[in-house]
């Protein structure tokens, strides 16, 4: 691999933000972020801001940001931070402009919605002349922006793709662990999400820390179970992205999908949410659809999605998964 190779992160929201400038910072790589608003270039390349994603952080200054979608011509290394459900659209759209043989990775946590796919099988269906590669894990944007101690994971075809996307990526304040396992460390990232509404409406309605000890242990448990069924290593989900990533976003307030669900627990519903992203609400049905279709036993997505979709209130979910058959831990 080049010893600085041309790093292009696309989506120029808080994650692809943190992402481009913690990259750049460890001066290993041209980085640059391609956005969709001339406001946000500007902001970036005059104030070294991006105060619509990241409000009040300073940027590297060696960061470059463009609208121009040629940069991504010679662009061996390519992050897709824009949300799930925009994944593919982004594939299709900047197909033309990708190097053949570049390694784009998805950045997002999430799945399908339309299809219940994985969204590595989404952007290899979109993108066949590129190798498709995942980075997921415990890492608030605005922690990684600033600069804060953090470890991801990223997850490749073969270990050793893996470990030297990890080597181009890492720097003294953020460490990617490599992983062979793409299924296990996406799903991890999706899951974990809608384990976090779980905690947050447990903790919106008063119902104690105990119940959030006891989500997040079965919550693994269902998470491991739908890596197995999926074809991936239900052991990586023990790692940072599953139960890492659960400890984070299952007890910190920073995170949208806690304080979404807190909503939920302590009023019935979401009205009145002020239109942040919300991954887990996307991935609670569909994850819910598919354990049904492969017969994983997936009990609190099924659950999170019914509460979601307002189809089922608190008091109904928390007996009826309180009072299933007693079986065996594992
Ligand atoms: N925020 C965080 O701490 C973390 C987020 N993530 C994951 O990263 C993903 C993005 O989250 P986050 O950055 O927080 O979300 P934001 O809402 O902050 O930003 C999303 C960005 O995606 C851009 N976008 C949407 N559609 C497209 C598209 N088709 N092409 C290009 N850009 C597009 C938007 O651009 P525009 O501004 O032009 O509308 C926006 O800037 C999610 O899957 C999330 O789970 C993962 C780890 C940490
Ligand atoms: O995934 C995240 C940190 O690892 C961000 O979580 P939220 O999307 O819940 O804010």
């Amino acid at each position: 691999m080049n010893p600085r190779p041309h790093v292009v992160v696309v989506g120029a929201g808080a994650f692809g933000t943190a992402l481009a400038t913690v990259v750049a910072e460890t001066g290993e790589s041209r980085v640059t972020l391609l956005a969709r608003r001339d406001e946000t270039v500007l902001d970036i390349t005059t104030h070294h801001r991006n105060d619509v994603a990241l409000p009040g952080i300073v940027l590297s200054a060696a960061l470059e940001a463009t609208t121009d979608r040629d940069i991504l011509r010679h662009a061996p290394i390519v992050l897709f931070a824009m949300p799930s459900q925009a994944q593919r659209e982004a594939a299709r759209e900047l197909a033309p402009h990708l190097m053949d043989g570049a390694t784009v990775i998805v950045c997002a946590k999430g799945m399908e919605k339309a299809s219940g796919r994985l969204l590595t099988d989404v952007l290899e269906e979109e993108l066949p002349r590129q190798n498709i590669a995942v980075l997921s894990g415990p890492g608030f944007a605005a922690d990684i922006a600033r600069g804060l101690p953090t470890a991801m994971v990223i997850a490749a075809q073969t270990l050793e793709q893996a470990a030297d996307l990890a080597r181009a990526l890492s720097g003294p304040t953020f460490r990617l662990y490599p992983s062979a396992d793409r299924i296990g460390v996406q799903l991890g990232g999706a899951l974990k999400n809608v384990l976090a509404i779980a905690c947050g409406v447990v903790e919106g309605a008063g119902l104690g820390d105990s119940a959030r000890a006891a989500l997040i242990s079965r919550g693994l448990a269902e998470m491991s179970r739908f890596v197995a069924a999926h074809g991936g290593d239900a052991s990586t989900v023990s790692g940072l992205s599953g139960l890492g990533d659960l400890v984070l976003t299952g007890t910190s307030h920073q995170s949208r999908n806690l304080r979404f669900g807190i909503a939920l627990g302590k009023q019935g519903n979401a009205h009145g949410w002020p239109g942040e992203l919300v991954e887990g609400a996307f991935a609670a049905g569909v994850a819910s659809k598919v354990a049904a279709e492969l017969g994983v036993d997936m009990p609190i997505t099924d659950a999170v999605a019914a509460i979601v979709d307002g189809k089922l209130d608190l008091t109904t979910a928390i007996s009826a998964l309180m009072t299933r058959p007693i079986t065996r831990e594992f």
